[in-house]
Order: structure tokens, then sequence, then C-alpha cells
């Protein structure tokens, strides 16, 4: 508001000159302007009438009751049926199921969350099975490898080397001021599919539409952020459609002063308690930023310590499946990256914190293989510093199958980013050494996972417990039905940064991590147990939010790290009562 729109004298439009903006004529003479004049951005601060149909925060489209439609300019700008949410909801899911291609209904989706949000939102926490694999993985995967062609209105905020001195000023322009959760990418390391440059923005906006639809954070306190730094993908560098800067990659004290100038300038913005998550960052910056910015900063690696929770949960409940601890596994992995290594970590202190033994001795029990081989004590010196820990003494072993005959692993985990690398022989291998082999697939997307379901459970004729990071359909195996669960950290993300906000966080720790896994693996009931589930069913996600986040929370308190005092009495009432409802509100 403020300045007065610029008057076009009357010549200009009977002079022929051609107007760019498509109508005859209009009050502040955008539509008979032509391209080298200036016109103003004209916006009125209430929303009404028009307006309030087209933000996305406000609107309700046909579920405008009369009154409404009377007392907000509404009447005659919508056909005259009143629909409730439910109804339209219903609709709307009708529409979705038409589309048989996934990005489809990607994109349906996508144009709903611009238009209504709450409906956006109703959709996706009412049905969640089912539209979790397209605004999540893996339809997130192809959204984003295609994101120039389908871009069609900023979802998040991007922040290129353009913008390098003035990024606080960029972060102001973001129309919302109480940011509670930023998710960030600098898009180098987007799920199993390698450097997608600016397009990874797809990953922070789905990631926060799960803070919201999965933890109850409201969406006007999330914040999508991508920072664009270049990319060293040369389709992208050569498509005309690529939406970042068209460079090579910035890398060493270039790259870290202007994730520094990031950091401090989200600080000073929001203060100390936004919750920053780092997400698919390549392991060469994400390690390094995670140990940097954890002492100063609510910050939290998605793809390392996420991921470790989510898994460490599974392991825990499967124990009452196995009738074995932690101590009795061991544990080989394949890849040896973010994931990995964050998992093999996580479980290595809790088997420590569960035994007494020192870390460095329950971290024998568990074995990594790279692109190299198995991670062992003659590889040290060449090592990157995250893997270090686990060369552990033996003879080298080239692959992944000799690793699993030389150590024998009772649980088996893909964290490579490569698909179809469980192959046959080394399945069967995993189901000649145990009686009920654990196998996880966790790479994203679908095509990158080591294995899918089907072959999972024909290869161990039908004895493995199987988890993926990217969702698979039950599989009929010899007359009888197994139900892949799915090892995702979008189970521990929502909940840890729900209690993360409601007890006023200033710091992340691993034993926040180590409480949310307990408190995930302890809604593992006996009926999923005899399903061969090690997760509970995605039907009960905000209640089961609700548990980590008060679990979380309490860790908080009784760290010390905790702002929001006094404690709550009860944090599971608190977390709940603390959701964002999607039900559209009444306006008066
Ligand atoms: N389910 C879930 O919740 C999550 C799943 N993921 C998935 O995990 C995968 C890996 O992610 P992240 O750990 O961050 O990636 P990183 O790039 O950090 O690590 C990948 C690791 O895999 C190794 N590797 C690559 N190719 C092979 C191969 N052919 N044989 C053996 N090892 C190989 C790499 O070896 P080297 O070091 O030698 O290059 C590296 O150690 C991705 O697909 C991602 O989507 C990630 C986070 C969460
Ligand atoms: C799930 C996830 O964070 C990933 O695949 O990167
Ligand atoms: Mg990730």
């Amino acid at each position: 508001m403020g300045s007065t729109p610029t008057e076009l004298p009357c010549e200009d439009v009977a002079d022929n000159r051609s107007g760019v903006g498509g109508g005859i004529s209009d009050v502040y003479g955008e539509d008979s302007a032509t391209l080298d004049q200036l016109v103003t951005p004209w916006v009125t601060s209430v929303a009404s009438g028009y307006s309030l149909m087209r933000d996305p925060r406000y609107n309700k489209g046909l579920a405008f009751t009369d009154k409404e439609r009377d007392a907000h300019y509404l009447t005659g700008l919508l056909p005259p049926v009143v629909l409730s949410q439910d109804v339209q909801e219903r609709k709307l899911m009708h529409n979705l199921r038409q589309y048989t291609v996934p990005l489809q209904r990607y994109m349906a989706l996508m144009d709903l969350q611009e238009r209504n949000e709450r409906l956006f939102y109703k959709l996706l926490i009412d049905n969640v099975e089912e539209l979790l694999p397209v605004v999540y993985t893996p339809t997130v995967g192809e959204a984003c490898q295609k994101y120039g062609s389908i871009f069609r209105k900023p979802q998040g905020l991007y922040i290129s080397l353009k913008e390098k001195g003035k990024i606080l000023e960029v972060l102001k322009n973001w129309p919302q001021r109480g940011i509670q959760v930023i998710v960030v990418t600098d898009g180098e390391r987007i799920l199993g599919l390698g450097d997608l440059g600016c397009q990874g923005m797809g990953i922070p906006v789905g990631k926060l539409s799960l803070y919201t639809a999965l933890g109850g954070i409201r969406p006007s306190a999330c914040l999508p952020i991508t920072i664009d730094v270049g990319t060293n993908n040369e389709k992208l560098l050569n498509d005309e459609f690529y939406i970042g800067l068209k460079q090579r990659r910035a890398t060493g004290q270039e790259y870290a002063d202007f994730l520094h100038e990031f950091m401090c300038a989200v600080k000073q913005n929001y203060g100390e308690k936004v919750l920053v998550q780092f997400e698919d960052f390549a392991n060469h910056n994400a390690f390094d930023l995670l140990s940097k910015y954890s002492s100063s900063h609510l910050v939290f690696n998605d793809d390392i310590q996420g991921t470790a929770s989510v898994v460490l949960a599974g392991l825990i409940a499967a124990q009452k499946v196995l009738g074995k601890t932690l101590a009795d596994h061991t544990f080989l992995f394949l890849g040896a990256g973010e994931a990995g290594t964050g998992i093999a970590e996580l479980i290595a202190l809790k088997i420590s914190k569960e035994t007494g033994a020192p870390i460095d001795e329950t971290r024998k029990k568990i074995w990594l293989v790279d692109s190299k081989g198995l991670i062992v004590s003659s590889r040290k010196e060449s090592l990157q510093h995250f893997k270090q820990p686990w060369a552990h003494e033996h003879e080298p072993v080239k692959n992944l199958i000799g690793a699993v005959n030389a150590i024998k692993p009772t649980v088996l985990i893909g964290t490579s980013g490569v698909g179809q690398t469980f192959t046959k022989e080394v399945v069967e291998a995993m189901a000649t050494n145990n009686e009920k082999p654990l196998i996880l697939a966790l790479s994203n997307p679908t095509s990158q996972a080591e294995c899918t379901a089907e072959q999972a459970y024909t290869w161990t004729k039908g004895r493995a417990i199987f988890g993926s990071g990217s969702p698979f359909d039950p599989v009929e195996y010899n007359g009888k039905t197994y139900l892949p669960g799915q090892a995702n950290n979008c189970y521990i993300f929502p909940g840890l940064g729900l209690g993360l906000i409601m007890s006023g966080a200033i710091r992340v720790r691993d034993d926040m991590l180590l409480a949310a896994s307990e408190a995930l693996a302890a809604q593992v009931t006996e009926e999923h147990f005899a399903n061969g589930l090690i997760y509970p069913p995605f039907s009960n996600i905000r209640q089961i939010s609700a548990n980590i986040a008060a679990s979380v929370a309490a860790k908080t308190y009784d760290l010390g790290l905790a702002s929001n005092l006094p404690r709550a009495k009860d944090l599971v009432k608190f977390a709940e009562s603390s959701m964002y409802s999607p039900v559209y509100r009444n306006y008066r």
C-alpha cells in the first residue's frame, strides 16, 4: 500500500500502441501500458472478494457459506451451490484417482496446495497412505528431475550466489514472519538421483508438507529453502528450461562462506529457536555443516540423524520378533555415506548405553561396504573422516557378496543409492545364514532400492523381515500376503520437529534421537508384528508423531535445553493440542 497507481494519459490508449495486459482498459492503467511503461503492482490489504478466493490460506472454494459470501463480497463469484469440506475432499480424491501418471497427481496436488491450503492438508492427512508416495518419495524424485518443465509458482525461497552479501534481505522477502522450521537443501544429493541443483526445491517443499500433515506444524511456520551454488549436472547446465544458476558448483571457501552467511542470517532473522533441517546435501558438505552449526544453532540433518533414528526404531521393535538384543546382532551396510554411517553410529551408541561397553567396542559389531569394498583397517588412511571409525581389522573384501559371506550379518541395510545391488545371491546368502534375515533397502526413490519387496520375500522363501525407503505394495508369496514396511525418516522428523518446537529447544542432541526411536518402536503392536511389520502403519501417524514429540520434548527438558517453561504436565496432550488442523475456519 502507499504508492499511487500510475494513471496513463488517455492519448496513450488511443495512441494505438499495443497494451500487454490483455484487457480493454482498467483504472490503474496496467492493461493499456506498453511493455516499456512502468506499472504499479496494486493489491488490497484486506482479503475479501476475489482476493480472498485467490489467497490459498483463506480460500475455501465452494465451501464458503451463503453468509460468508454475503459478508465477504463473494456473491456471484462462485456458483450457487455450497459444498462441505468433506464433499470437496471426496470430489478431489475422485479426480486425483483419474490420473494414471503419478507426476500428474503430483502436479494436481501442488496446484491444490497453491489454491486451497486447508483442503490440500485435509486430503493429505485423511489419505496419507495413498498420497504420501505422491507428495514424497518416489514421485517427488521425478518431480525434481522435471522441476524446470513443471515449474509454475515458487513454493519456497531461492537463495543463489547472486544474493551473496544480502541473504538477510532475501529472507525478509518471504511473506511470513513466524517461521519455526526451515528445510534447506543445496540440491547436490537429491534422494539417490544425484545433483539436481536448484530443482531440488521439490524436496524441502515435500518435507515441509509432511511437517504439517504428519507433525502438525502450521504451514505458515514452514519455510522451504534452496541454496543455489550452481550444479555439476551437465544435463541441467545444457537444459533451456533449467531454473537455476548455469554454472558449476561453488566449492571450498566460497561455499563455506556462503553457507555461513546463510546460517547467520537465519539466526538473525528468526532467532535461536528456528529449526534448520539440512536435507539432501552431498556428504562432503553434510557432515561438516552439521558439526559446524550444531553448537550454535538448532540444526538437524535428516539424512544422517533422522534416518538413523527411524532405522534404530525398527531394530528396537524387531527385537521382539527376533528374540535378540541389539548387541546380539551383526550389522552390514551397503553404502557408507550419510545414511549408512549415521545409522551405524546411532546403533553403536544405543548398544553402548544398553550394555555399558565403550562405543569403540560396540562399533565392532557393525561393518560397512562402500564403492571400493568392505571398509577395513588397511584402507584407513585413504578414508573420509566419517568412515574411519568403521575401519575394523579384517582382510580386504572386494564386494557385497564377499562381505556377506565373510561377516555373516544378521541385518543387511542398503544405503548406497544404487538400485538392484542386493542381488539374488546376496539375499539368498542372508537367508542361508539366518532363520529370519532382516533386510532394509533404504535407497530412494523406488528405482534406486537395493531390492524390491517381492525379491526379498521370494529369495528368502518368505522368511525376510523387510523394509524399504520408498513404499512397495503387499506381496503374495506361496498363498500368503506379506506387508512390506516403509523405513523412511518421515516417521521421525515431523514428530521430532514438533517436540523441539513445543519445548522451545535450542539444540539437538543424540539423546533426543534415541528418545524418538524408542517412542516410535513403542508403537509397534503385536498385530503389526504378526503382519511382519517393524513400523506402525502411517494411517495413525499424527498420534505417532504426538508421542514422538512428547518423548523428544521430555528429553529436551531433562537435558536443560528447553526454553518453553514451565514444562507441560502432560506432554502428549500438549503435543496433540499444538497440532495444526486443516478443518476450515468460519469467517465473521
Ligand atoms: N529411507 C530413508 O529414510 C533414507 C534413504 N536415503 C537414501 O540412501 C541413499 C544414500 O544416501 P546417502 O547416504 O546420503 O548418500 P551418500 O552419497 O552419502 O552415500 C552413498 C554411499 O554409497 C556408496 N556406494 C555408491 N555406489 C555403491 C556401489 N555400487 N556399491 C557399494 N557402495 C556404493 C558410496 O560409496 P563411496 O563412499 O565409495 O562413494 C557411499 O558410501 C540415497 O538413495 C537416499 O535416498 C537417505 C536418507 C534417508
Ligand atoms: C528420505 C530421504 O531423506 C532421502 O532419501 O534422502
Ligand atoms: Mg533426504
